[in-house]
């Protein structure tokens, strides 16, 4: 008797374990979604293994072997390497199994009950001649030998009656077929620069030394995609294949069409814009060995690559790497994990490097690759503008005089500005004048946004909206004051002090639109727009060479975040969003506006120093214990009900404070998230397997305890509030 063990979703239970069912006259194998029954219902189940087993043996099972219903797939979905890398993020992130594998497959795939079909499309194609056709009738059978095979709805457009007399004569069938990607359109091709010295040096660092991880530090505008493209090629000329990911679908435009500029449409694509077909879709062109190069945002780094040369992290430093919900994995540790097994070159790049990775560079465990000029040999010269001192100088506190003269500047000589505001909405919080009270989110217990152009307040954690309140709820006057500014205020306050101006918006709010990103970026680029204006999405990694402007408003407000991590955030935006500033030929300029100009991360950034930003910070990290001197882990217990948070919690609690070489923080309170109460423990050591022998115990007892709060377990989480 055939027997395949299926691991099955549950929504209740957290199970970790395969069923058996019978599958005897089945083509079923491992890494096969089948259909079985579980209890009274039908469920998808994925198989782990098939074996043989004799009817001694089955008999021996004390349980009746129910059979499995259907067999979804024709062949397997998983390779033994991607089987393998969901057992390993099973275990790393204390998740079931089958959570990594509908983490690694695309939707359609998913061994979900919910998982939709693939799309089928009805083609024709030629069959046979036969005698008694009508001349006309072999005119189009002609030309259909020719094409071989079309889609049924060209072909009926092209051919009307005839062609459907032929398909009735069978002399053209039909047939179904699953739809496919159509590649998209090549890009005029670029220009292929000499690399410099320093980009020569990088290209050969990674190709020619043995280590496996580089670390290219490059400031901003040294030319880092150039020596991707380089490598790309020489990865190919090797007929390996190569995965270029970039942390935001922002950036994506830019990459694709660099890329495709270079190698010709044979790109595959993927990011959090495509649909489930059009994501299925790209997954089997790198299936099928109909492209070996693919750039994408972070899901990508589970492509079913099988012979995989080079990995290319873009930005490595962006916190869009990490995944934070379900499987909460880090799309570097899957890189590494990748290039291990394939011997695959992995290249971390960015001009403000996380400090867990130059960390590890510094010790040797990565290369390091240091491209410390600028392609012209110019950094953009930085102002800092205290804001407390020009609103007494009563200028006003959106924007100080120096931004608005420079700006000024800017738009008679035509040159293009770049404004960042790291908020979103138009006044991020909306207060009684009488009484202070300020309108929260029911859910989330965060403020409001008030969105002017809606005219409501919406939540930007769990986008829930509300009208704006006629009456303050708390003393019933009808006097609110609108404070604060978001991108919405910005742009009508940048407007009215340039009527002439053109701008872009880019934010959450105007980009959730299919290729949205794209045609802005397209349309500033061809200079259709004077200022480009936005939250963090246009601080990184776009390249327009006539920007010579670069303001930043508000540019420590993210220093007033509690979190541990917040001067190096703050230091990255700042540096990155300079960056954008003087690329080509002319000298570009920056303002930051801020209340706390004399902190570190400010000055650092104001100096493009991030040597110094490194020592300073890794100082302070080691003074209060924080990574990357220890590891960090966070079990977070979640429910509507916060007596029942909290029970769970203290029931961990109880289990973890007699455990020795971790440190144990809390039980603590965060606020409120989507309707949730939220405790948490936070476990800090110097270990981190023993982080996560502790946390699966508690994982354990959670569940055996038949705990009521959801646990979710965050390995290195980014944010701690
Ligand atoms: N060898 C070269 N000669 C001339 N121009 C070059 C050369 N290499 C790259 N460039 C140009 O320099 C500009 C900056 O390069 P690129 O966008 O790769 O910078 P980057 O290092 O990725 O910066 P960032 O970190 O800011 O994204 C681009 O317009 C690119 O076309
Ligand atoms: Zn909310």
């Amino acid at each position: 008797m055939k027997l395949a063990h299926v691991f099955i979703e549950h929504s209740t239970m957290h199970l970790d374990r395969t069923f058996s069912y019978g599958c005897d006259g089945f083509a079923v194998y491992r890494g096969m979604r089948v259909v079985v029954p579980f209890g009274a219902k039908e469920i998808v189940g994925f198989v782990e293994r098939v074996e043989e087993i004799s009817a001694q043996e089955a008999a021996a099972y004390d349980f009746e072997i129910k059979r499995i219903i259907r067999v979804l797939d024709e062949e397997p979905l998983l390779n033994e390497e991607l089987f393998e890398l969901a057992n390993m993020m099973a275990k790393r992130y204390i998740v079931p199994r089958i959570a990594c594998f509908q983490c690694i497959l695309p939707a359609k795939l998913k061994p979900r009950s919910t998982a939709k079909c693939r799309k089928l499309e009805t083609w024709v194609r030629y069959e046979k001649d036969i005698a008694s056709l009508t001349k006309k009738q072999q005119v189009v059978l002609e030309a259909m030998k020719e094409a071989k095979e079309m889609l049924r709805t060209t072909y009926y457009q092209m051919y009307k009656s005839v062609g459907k007399k032929l398909i009735s004569l069978g002399c053209v069938t039909v047939f179904e077929r699953e739809a496919q990607a159509v590649l998209g359109c090549e890009e005029p091709s670029g220009p292929v620069f000499d690399l410099n010295a320093q980009q020569q040096h990088a290209v050969d660092a990674v190709l020619h030394h043995s280590a496996m991880v580089t670390l290219l530090h490059g400031v901003t505008g040294s030319g880092k995609t150039e020596v991707f493209l380089h490598l790309a090629k020489a990865m190919r000329e090797r007929d390996k294949q190569v995965l270029i990911l970039v942390p935001e679908i922002s950036l994506t435009p830019q990459m694709i069409a660099r890329v495709k500029q270079r190698f010709g449409a044979q790109v595959a694509i993927y990011h959090s814009a495509l649909n489930e077909q059009e994501k299925y879709e790209q997954y089997q062109l790198v299936k099928k060995h109909q492209v070996d190069i693919v750039v994408g945002t972070r899901s990508a780094v589970f492509m079913p690559f099988d012979h995989l040369g080079l990995i290319v992290m873009d930005e490595e430093h962006d916190t869009s790497y990490k995944q934070d919900r379900g499987v909460r994995y880090h799309c570097r540790d899957i890189a590494l994990q990748r290039a291990k097994i394939h011997q695959a070159k992995l290249v971390l790049a960015s001009a403000t490097p996380s400090l867990e990775s130059y960390a590890r560079a510094h010790k040797g465990i990565y290369q390091l690759v240091e491209m410390p000029k600028r392609i012209n040999e110019q950094f953009p010269q930085v102002k800092l503008v205290e804001m407390r001192e020009a609103v007494k100088k009563k200028e006003s506190y959106l924007m100080s005089n120096a931004l608005l003269d420079a700006i000024y500047t800017r738009l008679q000589r035509k040159e293009q500005v770049i404004l960042l505001l790291n908020r979103r909405g138009y006044t991020p919080i909306l207060r009684c004048m009488e009484c202070g009270y300020v309108q929260m989110c029911p859910n989330c217990e965060t403020a409001m946004s008030y969105h002017k152009e809606e005219g409501v307040l919406k939540c930007h954690i769990c986008d829930s909206v509300m009208p704006v309140p006629t009456h303050c709820p708390s003393c019933h006057s009808a006097a609110w004051r609108y404070m604060g500014m978001g991108t919405q205020k910005l742009e009508e306050f940048i407007q009215i002090k340039f009527p002439q101006a053109k701008i872009i918006r880019m934010d959450a709010d105007t980009t959730h639109k299919k290729h949205a990103h794209e045609n802005y970026l397209r349309d500033f680029g061809k200079h259709k727009a004077d200022i480009l204006l936005g939250t963090q999405m246009i601080a990184k990694g776009l390249d327009f060479e006539n920007v010579t402007l670069v303001g930043i408003l508000n540019g420590d407000a993210l220093l007033n975040r509690s979190d541990y991590r917040s001067a190096e955030l703050c230091y990255d935006l700042l540096e990155q969003a300079c960056g954008r500033s003087g690329r080509g030929e002319k000298q570009g300029e920056v303002i930051i506006q801020a209340y706390d100009t004399k902190h570190y991360a400010i000055q650092c950034a104001a100096h493009h120093d991030y040597k110094t930003f490194f020592k300073n910070e890794m100082n302070y990290r080691h003074l209060a214990g924080y990574p990357p001197y220890t590891y960090l882990t966070s079990l977070t217990f979640s429910h509507k009900q916060e007596e029942l948070a909290y029970q769970g919690a203290q029931l961990a609690f109880s289990l973890l404070k007699a455990k020795s070489e971790v440190r144990v923080l809390g039980p603590t309170a965060l606020h409120k998230l989507r309707g949730e109460c939220r405790i948490r423990i936070l476990l800090k050591g110097k270990q981190e397997e023993l982080l996560t022998v502790y946390a699966k115990d508690v994982y354990e007892q959670h569940l055996y305890k038949k705990q009521k709060a959801r646990l979710d377990i965050d390995l290195s989480p980014l944010y701690l509030d």
